[in-house]
């Protein structure tokens, strides 16, 4: 599903206009695709006619005309439909005569000042359509429309309520919503979802996305070009690996899991059960040696690198134990729990860069029985790489840090960590999410994932994909683990980098939303998201033919 600005949905069909597509036909096929959705989406659950019975919120633009072609299909096909028009329309408007020829109900709102009659409508309907206003909208709004908006609140609970084009009282360009704005339990966006819908509040007030076809695909064959899109599961089925059945452990990957201190133990084992159950052949997790015995047992399935340490956190030295072990490693993960200890920093540096300079730390404890003159290799050898947490934090408060990396390594910040790595503060990343992680991306020659609710994966490439997922269950000290930990585990498998980071995303977000289901979020914790990524995944290998 694809994502456009008001501008670039207007360019659009001016454009698709002039080549013979026309305004009209746009509208029809928007109205007719929005009626055979309703009819098909509830036909079941409504099966008798009395029981589909729709209201249509008609306003004076092309959304009204939209609503008015939805509601004359949805009564040729056997509803009883209603229109309640919020201002005059013309009085030879073909949609409204259309309408009343195919047996429709209509009322003007100036006949019914009181809304009376809506009131007495609500009672007797079950679905509401919202096609009060669309991309034309600009707050603040009319009294005339407050006061309908206002009535339509109080009469419509209970109704299934979808938004044409967006819930009526938004402005799709900026977001900013009227407060008398109806909360959809559905929103029908016509070709492709506006993008001020992403962004709160708006989305608390759009229900599910659905997407309408308004047929100029053919048109303008290119017309997807440069959108940004929103991360769905029927693309991800489609970016899964494939389990062929004569298949090793060779064939899916190793994923090395560099993570964990004294303090923070769990996330090594959140990180690694996750990368393993995203289909990874072999998941072998490098950590201070001192945190061993207490984490072993927790997975029986890990491998383990012991690392020399300081004080229960990875040492220096670590780097060439590192580098001795290698082969076969095809993605690593760098970060959670790994605290911003001096000799953990110049670890990581010394990893990620070929010139990474030697600290003087000494090493207490463990000593690796690795020689200590391994060089460096270059950072170009380096797996596919995730950088998380507490390596994100190390490399903030390094100058160019970026240019340390090589290009495309997934970083996984929230938007704390996205602070620290761009100077700004974390309103000002709330406030631009979609801008910054783009502009950051390109900047760092990185993919970039903005975590958070409506979590943003920016390519450095402009492209942006945008995952509808916004559950509180997943906001836990942890659940960036196990995200971490998946994505790891699918570039591990082959998968090219922006594709594991929208499979990570998606998965994660799912295993949210399938924990939550029958339970209270609040109770929700990241090991029992990680129990869901089995039946995520078969839900994604579901939707392949
Ligand atoms: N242009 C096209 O080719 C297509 C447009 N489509 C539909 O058309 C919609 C856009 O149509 P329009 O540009 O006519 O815009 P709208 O249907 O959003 O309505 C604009 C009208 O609302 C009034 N209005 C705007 N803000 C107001 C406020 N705050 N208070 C009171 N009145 C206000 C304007 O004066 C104008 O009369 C889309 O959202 C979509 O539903 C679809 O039919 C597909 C094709
Ligand atoms: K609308």
């Amino acid at each position: 599903m694809l994502i456009t600005t008001v501008e670039q949905m207007r360019a659009l069909e001016k454009k698709a206009n002039e080549l013979g597509h026309t305004y009209e036909t746009m509208m029809e096929m928007a109205g007719t695709g929005i009626a055979s959705f309703i009819d098909t989406r509830f036909y079941m659950e409504y099966e008798e006619d009395a029981e589909r019975s729709i209201i249509g919120l008609v306003g004076s633009g092309n959304n009204g005309g939209d609503t008015l072609i939805a509601l004359r299909e949805l009564q040729s096909k056997g509803w009883t439909t209603r229109a309640y028009l919020i201002k005059e329309r013309d009085e030879a408007d073909p949609l409204t005569t259309g309408y009343t020829e195919a047996g429709g109900t209509l009322v003007k709102h100036s006949e019914d000042p009181k809304f009376s009659t809506l009131k007495k409508w609500c009672s007797e309907a079950q679905f509401l359509l919202d096609g009060v206003l669309g991309t034309g909208a600009h707050l603040p709004l009319d009294e005339s429309i407050r006061s309908l908006l206002k009535a339509v609140n109080k009469y419509a609970e209970g109704l299934v309520i979808l938004g044409v084009d967006c819930p009526s009282g938004i402005d799709c360009s900026t977001g900013e919503v009227a407060a008398e704005t109806l909360h959809c339990d559905y929103t029908l966006s016509m070709a492709a979802v506006k993008s001020g819908l992403l962004t709160f509040p708006a989305f608390e007030y759009c229900g599910n996305l659905v997407n309408i076809p308004i047929g100029f695909e053919k048109h303008l064959p290119s017309w997807e070009e440069g959108l940004h899109e929103i991360i769905t599961p029927l693309k991800m089925a489609g970016l899964l690996p494939k389990r062929p059945l004569d298949s090793h452990k060779g064939t899916f990957g190793t994923a090395m899991i560099v993570a964990g201190s004294i303090n923070y133990t769990g996330t090594v084992l959140l990180a690694s059960e996750a990368a393993y159950r995203s289909g990874v052949g072999l998941v072998r997790a490098a950590i201070p040696g001192m945190i061993h015995t207490a984490i072993a047992g927790a997975i029986p399935e890990v491998t383990w690198l012991l690392l020399p340490h300081e004080a229960g956190v990875i040492a220096e030295s670590g780097v060439e134990v590192i580098q001795k072990h290698m082969d076969k490693v095809s993605a690593m993960l760098i970060g959670p729990g790994l605290e911003t200890e001096e000799t953990t920093r110049h670890f990581l540096t010394r990893l990620l860069s070929p010139s990474g300079k030697k600290g003087k730390g000494s090493v207490i404890g463990f000593v690796p029985t690795e020689p200590e003159d391994v060089k460096p290799k270059s950072n170009q050898t380096l797996p596919p790489l995730v950088i998380d947490a507490d390596a994100l934090r190390i490399l903030a408060d390094i100058p160019e840090w970026w240019k340390m990396l090589p290009a495309n390594c997934i970083l996984t910040p929230h938007p704390g960590e996205m602070s620290a790595l761009t100077g700004l503060s974390v309103k000002e990343i709330q406030e631009k999410r979609l801008d910054l992680a783009l502009h950051f991306a390109k900047e760092w020659n990185q993919i970039v994932i903005l975590k958070g609710a409506l979590t943003v994966v920016a390519s450095p490439d402009g492209h942006a994909y945008i995952s509808t997922c916004a559950n509180p269950s997943l906001a836990r000290a942890g659940s960036g683990d196990l995200l971490a930990g998946l994505i790891t585990g699918f570039l591990a498998q082959g998968v090219k980098p922006v594709a594991a980071a929208q499979l990570g995303v998606w998965i994660h977000g799912n295993c949210g939303d399938l924990a939550s289901e029958d339970v209270d979020a609040a109770a929700i914790l990241p090991s029992d998201l990680i129990a869901q990524i089995p039946t995520s995944l078969s839900i994604l290998r579901g939707l392949l033919p």
